[in-house]
């Protein structure tokens, strides 16, 4: 199931206030493109993220160690200004019997990123998302982001990267298994 964006009139009523005639030939399926691709851009909210999180049914996992992956990729709105940010997301848990499909976490990503954002909230919600659906003994989240918001216009820095993370469970406490998930996670 799918949410409504704003319709193709819409679209034509924000083309003419930015002072464009929506009828001449490049723009006129500008309006019906547009609402697709927010159709996509938001595509996150008709997702659920516990649907995403199915352990394999196969019973407990004996793995114990961290899972990392890393370079997963982030494409979000700011909820402020309604500005792409982009980057990459590295996502790390200590099992507790349960594991998941890798990709899914690729997915779970893309559930939290394709909705308007601010780049704390998407941390935190990717974290317990997983905690909740995996009960495992440790959730990390590290996320860095570039913000067009930022880069092209209001203060203008380009390049400037935003990080932020989520430490769950035995992360907060146990300092080596934090530097362990800091190091797997730094890019090489
Ligand atoms: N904390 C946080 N702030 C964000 C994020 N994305 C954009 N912002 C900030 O949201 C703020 C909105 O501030 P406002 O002062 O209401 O908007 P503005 O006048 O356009 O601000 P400037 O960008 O400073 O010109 C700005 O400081 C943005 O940099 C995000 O993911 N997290
Ligand atoms: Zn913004």
């Amino acid at each position: 199931m799918s949410h409504d964006t704003f319709n193709e009139n819409d679209w034509r009523r924000l083309l003419q206030s930015l002072g464009e005639n929506p009828d001449r030939p490049g723009l006129l399926e500008t309006p019906t493109r547009v609402a697709k691709a927010w159709q996509h851009w938001t595509s996150g909210y008709d997702q659920d993220p516990v649907e995403l999180l199915k352990a394999f049914e196969d019973g407990a996992e004996q793995y114990n160690e961290l899972i990392v992956v890393r370079g997963i990729p982030v494409y979000s709105h700011c909820e402020h200004h309604l500005a792409p940010f982009f980057g990459k997301a590295t996502i790390g848990y200590l099992p507790n019997g349960k594991i998941v499909g890798l990709s899914k976490l690729t997915r779970l990503v893309d559930c939290f990123a394709k909705r308007l954002q601010v780049q704390e909230r998407m941390t935190i919600q990717i974290a317990e998302a997983l905690m909740n659906a995996l009960e495992p003994k440790a959730v990390g989240v590290v996320v860095k982001c570039r913000h067009m918001c930022m880069e092209s216009r209001g203060i203008r820095t380009p390049g400037e990267e935003t990080i932020t993370s989520a430490m769950l469970g035995e992360l907060q406490p146990n300092l080596a298994l934090r530097t362990e998930f800091l190091a797997l996670a730094r890019e090489s």
